[in-house]
Parts: structure tokens; C-alpha cells; sequence
């Protein structure tokens, strides 16, 4: 059986970082015969220099038609002045709406070689194994109206709307508590609901959901004490549920208790379980073309890919215990080096990687 992978490697470290990940996925390919074929095309700030768009319509009919997705990074300060519509994340958050990928997985575990790469105290995160649901398809990202306006007294004002239906509420619960019930069976709903409406229907489907998972332990915390409470007792937590701007900020920080932004992967899906898979980190322009950035977050995110939308267990498991090794052998890019170890290139990784498999 033939399954096609479309490798969107995007801009800035995108493409450093995805032509590791893809040489892991033509390794286990070969090894696992997964029959897997790929296919590449551009999106975010690439797309736009050839296209003019930062979704084409080429890139999002391949999107459609693939099994699964693997994608770099958008984005970069080239691109920053042009209006909003036209930026490479529009590309980014187009392929999320366009596929429906609501449910957005951000697993903040710490692999134990890099507990003092880690921001906090090894006793306080030895074992951190966390699962952030970040809600990707609606909230304020996506709301409307929105824009810029100008007022009566000629005074602009910007304005975005924050939002959700009850559905969109349910669809992302219902995908927290069925983790939760798979995992520590402990889900803590993160939300501003001492202020903002949209959060407090928000708790209430969480709570009405809970009748549903009677061996699910829920809990709620307002953001701003989930964020104190990630770096005061981040194992306190199990699964998190929250909407989409909330769970984009707390994963960049649960990233630091793993020991970088550049080891945090991610799992997009939607109700068919299509996924796009990729790092939690963005294109990283300060490093871009340096070969330095840390590919272990996208090769991380293949494995994910493989788990979630191509059935492959076996070939996830590898390329997980791959990593494992590396790190092991103290192989370390310029972002987990605390531990003095031996510091390699992004592509001494990537081979080191291929080795290890
Ligand atoms: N999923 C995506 O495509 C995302 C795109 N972005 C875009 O990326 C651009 C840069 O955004 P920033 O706010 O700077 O966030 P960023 O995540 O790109 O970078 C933040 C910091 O983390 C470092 N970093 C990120 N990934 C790394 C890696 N793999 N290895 C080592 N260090 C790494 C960077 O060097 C930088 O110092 C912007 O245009 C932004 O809109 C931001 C986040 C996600
Ligand atoms: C374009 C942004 C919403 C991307 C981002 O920061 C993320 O998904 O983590
Ligand atoms: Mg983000």
C-alpha cells in the first residue's frame, strides 16, 4: 500500500530542519518497507516570493490529497510589512482551517538525558511528561470581524474577536478527555473565565463533557496562574485543554522545561485523523542558514506522524529510540549544550540520527 507524505519544509531553519527529517523518513521507509512516497511543495514566505500567495492553490490540493504532512516553519522579517492576509502564516493557518486540524497535540516530555538542559531544577522536572490540546482552528485567531478601523475622532483602533461555538468546544474536549483517559486520567482546563464569556461556556462543555469520562479527573486554572504553576510544578499536570492563543504561548513555555523550543514536536488533526505534524517552533530567522537549529523537534514530529496518521508504531518507536540514543551519546546542537556535551551541526544530527537507527 502506497501512502504519500507532502514535505512543506517552509522558510527560515524550514528547510535545515525538514531535510533531516525526511532522510530519518526515507531510512525507516527502507527499513520498515512502509511504502511511503513524498512530494515537497512551498508554502508561508517561499510560496509568496514564487507565487505570490502564501498558500497556493497547488500546495493546498497536494495538502488535501496527502496522507499525512510534514512542516518546517513559516515565516520571517522579510515578510513582516506586508498586510496581515498576505503573510507566510496566513499559509500556516490556511492549511489548518482548510484541512479542519482543530485538535493540535504538543507533548512537552523530558527526555532524561537533558534534565539540566531544562529551565527548572532537575528534582522538579525529572519524568515531565505533559500533553498540551491546543485548540487550532478557531478562537481569536481565526474570529471575526477583525482589522484595523478608524474611529469618529480619527483615532485607528485594532481589533480581533475571540470566539467559539459550543461544537468547536466539544469536538477539542472530547479529544482531551479520551487522551486523559488514555494516559494519568488528569485533564486541567486552561481559560480566562473570570473575564472572557467565550471562556466560561468554554468550562461549562468541559464540565458538561466530563459526565461523559466519569474516570477523568477535571480540573480548571485561569491562564495566567497555568503559566505561574508550568514553571513552579509543571508535573502537577497531565493533559491540558485550551484554546488556540492560550495553548500557543504555554507550549513555547512548557518548551523550556524540556530543554529547548527545539525539541518540542507537534500533531495536527482532524476528525479523520489526516495530520500535519511539526515543530512547536517558529522559523527561527536569527539562526536561519547557520546550521545550527536543533532538527530533533521535527524528527520528533515524523515519529508522530508515522504513530498517528500512518499506523506505523514499530517505525515511530525506532525513530524515538534513535533519538534516545543520540542524546545518550551526548551529541548535543548549540540550543540543549548546558550539560557540556559534544556539539554537533543541525546535519551532524540528522546523521547521527540515521546512525542510531
Ligand atoms: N509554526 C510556525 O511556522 C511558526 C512560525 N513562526 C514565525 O517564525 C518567525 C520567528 O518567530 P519567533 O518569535 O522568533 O519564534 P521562533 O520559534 O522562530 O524562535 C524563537 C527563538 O527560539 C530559537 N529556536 C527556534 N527553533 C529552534 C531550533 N529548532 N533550534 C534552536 N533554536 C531554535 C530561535 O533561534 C529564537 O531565538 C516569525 O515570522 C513567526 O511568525 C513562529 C512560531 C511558529
Ligand atoms: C502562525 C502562528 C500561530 C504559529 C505558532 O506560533 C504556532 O502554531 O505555535
Ligand atoms: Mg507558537
Amino acid at each position: 500500500m502506497s501512502r504519500n507524505v507532502l514535505l512543506l519544509p517552509g522558510d527560515g531553519i524550514g528547510p535545515e530542519i525538514v531535510a533531516e527529517a525526511e532522510k530519518v523518513l526515507n531510512k525507516v521507509n527502507d527499513q520498515f518497507n512502509l511504502g511511503l512516497t513524498f512530494d515537497k511543495a512551498l508554502v508561508g514566505g517561499a510560496a509568496i516570493d514564487a507565487t505570490d500567495s502564501p498558500l497556493p492553490d497547488e500546495t493546498l490540493e497536494k495538502a488535501r490529497n496527502a496522507d499525512a504532512i510534514l512542516l518546517g516553519a513559516v515565516g520571517g522579517p522579510q515578510w513582516d510589512s506586508l498586510p496581515m492576509a498576505k503573510r507566510p502564516e496566513k499559509g500556516l493557518l490556511g492549511l489548518r482551517s482548510n484541512l479542519q486540524l482543530f485538535a493540535n497535540l504538543r507533548p512537552a516530555i523530558l527526555y532524561p538525558q537533558l534534565a539540566s538542559a531544562s529551565s527548572l531544577k532537575p528534582e522538579v522536572v525529572s519524568g515531565l511528561d505533559i500533553l498540551i490540546v491546543r485548540e487550532l482552528t478557531g478562537g481569536i485567531y481565526f474570529g471575526q470581524p477583525r482589522g484595523v478601523r478608524e474611529l469618529e475622532n480619527g483615532e485607528r483602533q485594532g481589533y480581533n474577536t475571540y470566539q467559539y461555538t459550543e461544537s468547536e468546544i466539544r469536538r477539542i474536549g472530547r479529544v482531551a478527555f479520551e487522551a486523559a483517559q488514555q494516559r494519568g486520567k488528569k485533564l486541567c482546563s486552561v481559560d480566562k473565565a473570570n473575564v472572557l464569556e467565550v471562556t466560561v461556556l468554554w468550562r461549562e462543555i468541559m464540565e458538561d463533557l466530563k459526565r461523559e469520562y466519569p474516570d477523568v479527573e477535571l480540573s480548571h486554572m485561569y491562564v495566567d496562574n497555568a503559566a505561574m504553576q508550568l514553571v513552579r510544578a509543571p508535573k502537577q499536570f497531565d493533559v491540558i485543554v485550551t484554546g488556540n492563543m492560550f495553548g500557543d504561548i504555554l507550549s513555547d513555555e512548557a518548551a523550556m522545561l524540556t530543554g529547548s523550543i527545539g525539541m518540542l514536536p507537534s500533531a495536527s488533526l482532524n476528525s479523520e485523523k489526516q495530520g500535519m505534524y511539526e515543530p512547536c517552533h517558529g522559523s527561527a530567522p536569527d539562526i536561519a542558514g547557520q546550521g545550527i537549529a536543533n532538527p530533533l523537534a521535527t524528527i520528533i514530529s515524523a515519529a508522530m506522524m508515522l504513530r498517528y496518521s500512518l499506523n506505523e508504531e514499530k517505525a515511530a518507536e525506532a525513530i524515538e529510540a534513535a533519538v534516545s540514543k543520540v542524546l545518550d551519546q551526548g551529541l548535543r546542537t548549540a540550543d540543549i549544550m548546558s550539560d557540556g556535551g559534544q556539539k554537533v551541526s543541525t546535519r551532524e544530527m540528522g546523521e547521527a540520527v540515521l546512525s542510531a537507527l
